[in-house]
């Protein structure tokens, strides 16, 4: 079994967890109310912004170019579908970029952000990389699965196809190949640090469903 064959079956539970949260089966059911949707792309946008300048910041610290340029691939917003869908989505839904800056970050949003630039400054590029992983794989596999099914509502239908869409998935397997190289090039205990960064990852992907679905914000604010 390939490294990440084995961070994908060690996902496994975690992800399911994800796949059959209220956000996700509501908002493929078309029955998630708009204000959670707003809600999660208001705070998807600081994840997004962080997690481009993550990609740059990584690329910065590797040294093989053909590595770096995956990474930089996903440090812009020109030319990235996902931000073209994004960007669409929140004139559509009249989010202004005045709320997007009064949105601050909630616990999920920033304790995911914190744990991916962590990895990057008290870990390495390989742990870091092994962090962004589960963002690309984890949609990558949702959009997949509920594609096919679709949405009656045409925005969710929109969020879902965007992350089936081939330039998506095809990103998510240079992703996959990178952090299987990275992996390749690392000893039994960076190997592990890496397994952990990614499921520290998962289980953030599935506490941002939750923060959205509840409007969490924190108990200071
Ligand atoms: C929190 C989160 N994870 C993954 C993705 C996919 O890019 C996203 N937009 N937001």
């Amino acid at each position: 079994m390939t490294f990440t064959d084995e961070l994908h079956e060690l996902a496994r539970p975690l992800w399911l967890k994800s796949f059959q949260h209220p956000f996700i089966t509501e908002l493929a059911a078309g029955k998630l109310p708009l204000a959670k949707f707003k809600f999660y792309l208001k705070q998807d946008n600081y994840y997004l912004t962080e997690f481009a300048q993550l990609h740059a910041k990584i690329a910065s610290q590797l040294s093989n170019p053909i590595d770096q340029q995956i990474l930089l691939a996903g440090a812009t917003t020109e030319n990235n579908d996902e931000a073209l869908i994004r960007t669409q989505m929140l004139s559509n839904l009249d989010i202004t970029s005045e709320q997007l800056k009064q949105a601050t970050p909630t616990p999920a949003a920033y304790n995911y952000v914190t744990h991916m630039y962590y990895e990057l400054t008290m870990g390495s590029p390989a742990r870091a990389t092994a962090a962004l992983l589960p963002c690309y794989w984890l949609y990558s596999e949702l959009g997949t699965k509920l594609t096919k099914q679709g949405s009656p509502v045409p925005i969710y239908q929109q969020f879902i196809d965007g992350y089936a869409d081939t330039i998506f998935t095809d990103s998510t397997d240079q992703m996959i190949a990178l952090v299987e190289r990275l992996a390749q090039q690392s000893g039994q205990s960076e190997q592990t640090a890496m397994k952990d960064a990614f499921l520290k990852s998962s289980t953030f992907e599935f506490q941002f469903w939750q923060m959205a679905y509840q409007q969490k914000q924190w108990s200071f604010r």
